[in-house]
């Protein structure tokens, strides 16, 4: 099967092309970047006025598989990622059982290959059960196909036993994806500390639940000199600190959700568990900091936290309802509405930080980029298309979102993943 792609403005951060080019897709490898591309194919898509962007890669969803079916599986996580142009999803561990050993992981990524549309990495716990009591055998997951290893849900909090960790994955050549939380510093707090939480009666969650973890991750990763990424920083100080680590040469990357660019606390009006997220909406000044670490690539990565979960879970008072939202089916067009457009990311630093740079943190030295000799994961993006997001035409299980209703600029056209075209005119094709 051969696919033409014709007259889209390619935004390639891996060759730097950013202009108008066609793109030829032949089997799963893209085998040709040039202007006026003539031979026959056996499909032709007009991509005039789109982006072609290398497929996104969110190193950052959770699809609930196994155990936790009605929240997502393989097969819905993997059909919201491909409506959202994301061609490979980084899925955490904090499945039910977790997601711990190389015979948990061999089984997902088999089941991936024929259950979900995009590519599946599944991430390692990095203790057992996600206790934080006994070393996962990360040697061995390393050699089932993860990337990284991750305790996402919550923070290893026994520093000796993480700096382990940290040196077996530095050893077997994998990352570690840090969610940064000191759960001894929490308290029961539901949303961001300050005056909103004050107003609305509830208990806050400060910005240093984070930062100290932030910092002891970054002073650990400088000691095993592990690659070390900070998923989802909500912080002024998250940013900061990446910052100094970067100065001083350390393998830190770090990693933003779109809710934590966009929303703010004084965005919570009333008691909603669907802006219940875990590290929770800040103030105005980290959301800022956040927008500045992105435009001066401090921040490498935006990611999603795709966390859905059940309604009935989440249309509940902010005290109840678990921590997380969902966020594939609306990261693009939320990215390029209120970062592209307002002028404070470029189109290919949306390509970076949403493919390449996932890609480089992966070690995918064949993803992030379209351009010759790739695996043709392909994304087309509609940067004209305004709508209103509506949580009832999410193909993913969960409607958790706080965008609802929201209006957006920028729309995935089609979707190709290893040179199968997965999504196209508003469909998922399965
Ligand atoms: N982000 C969240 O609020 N929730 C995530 C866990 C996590 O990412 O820490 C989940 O698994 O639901
Ligand atoms: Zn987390
Ligand atoms: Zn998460």
């Amino acid at each position: 099967m051969t696919i033409l792609i014709k007259n889209g403005h390619v935004l390639d951060p891996k060759t730097r092309r950013n202009g108008i080019c066609d793109v030829l897709i032949d089997g799963d490898r893209i085998t040709k970047t040039e202007e006026n591309i003539t031979v026959p194919a056996d499909k032709v898509i007009d991509a005039s006025g789109c982006y072609v962007m290398p497929g996104f890669i969110d190193l950052h969803v959770h699809f609930r598989d196994p155990g936790l079916e009605y929240k997502e599986t393989l097969t819905t996580g993997g059909r919201a990622a491909v409506k959202g142009g994301v061609t490979t999803v980084c899925a955490m561990p904090n499945t039910k059982p977790v997601t711990d050993n190389s015979v948990k992981v061999a089984m997902i990524h088999r089941r991936a290959r024929v259950e979900s549309l995009t590519n599946v990495i599944q991430i390692g716990a990095v203790t057992i059960g996600q206790e934080g009591k006994e070393l996962a055998d990360i040697r061995g997951m390393a050699a089932e196909g993860c990337h990284a290893i991750s305790e996402d849900g919550k923070s290893v909090m026994n520093a000796s036993l993480y700096r382990r960790a940290m040196q077996i994955a530095k050893e077997a050549g994998i990352a570690v994806f840090a969610h940064c939380e000191d759960i001894t510093m929490v308290e029961g707090g539901v949303m961001n500390a300050g005056a909103q939480a004050k107003k609305l009666g509830m208990k806050g969650i400060s910005n240093a639940v984070e930062d100290v973890i932030a910092a002891r991750d970054i002073l650990l990763a400088k000691e095993t000199g592990v690659q070390l990424h900070l998923c989802h920083c909500s912080t002024k100080d998250s940013v900061k600190m990446i910052a100094l680590a970067k100065e001083e040469g350390l393998p830190v990357t770090g990693e933003v959700c779109p809710h934590h660019f966009i929303l703010t606390d004084e965005d919570i009006k009333e008691d909603d568990g669907n802006f219940k997220m875990n590290p929770p909406l800040r103030s105005r000044e980290d959301v800022e900091a956040l927008r500045e670490g992105l435009k001066n690539d401090i921040m490498d990565v935006i990611s999603t936290d795709h966390a859905p979960h059940g309604s009935a879970e989440k249309n509940r008072t902010m005290k109840m309802a678990p921590f997380g939202i969902v966020g594939l089916e609306t990261s693009a067009a939320l990215t390029y509405t209120e970062l592209v457009e307002p002028g404070i990311l470029t189109p290919m630093q949306m390509a970076e930080k949403m493919s390449y740079n996932p890609a480089r943190i992966l070690g995918l030295a064949e993803k992030g980029s379209v351009s010759e000799g790739m695996i043709a994961d392909v994304v087309i993006f509609d940067p004209s298309k305004e709508y209103i997001i509506r949580k009832e035409t999410f193909v993913s299980k969960g409607k958790n979102t706080p965008f609802d209703g929201r209006k957006v600029k920028g729309d995935v056209n089609c979707t190709i993943v290893g040179g199968k075209i997965v999504y196209e005119g508003g469909k998922v094709i399965d």
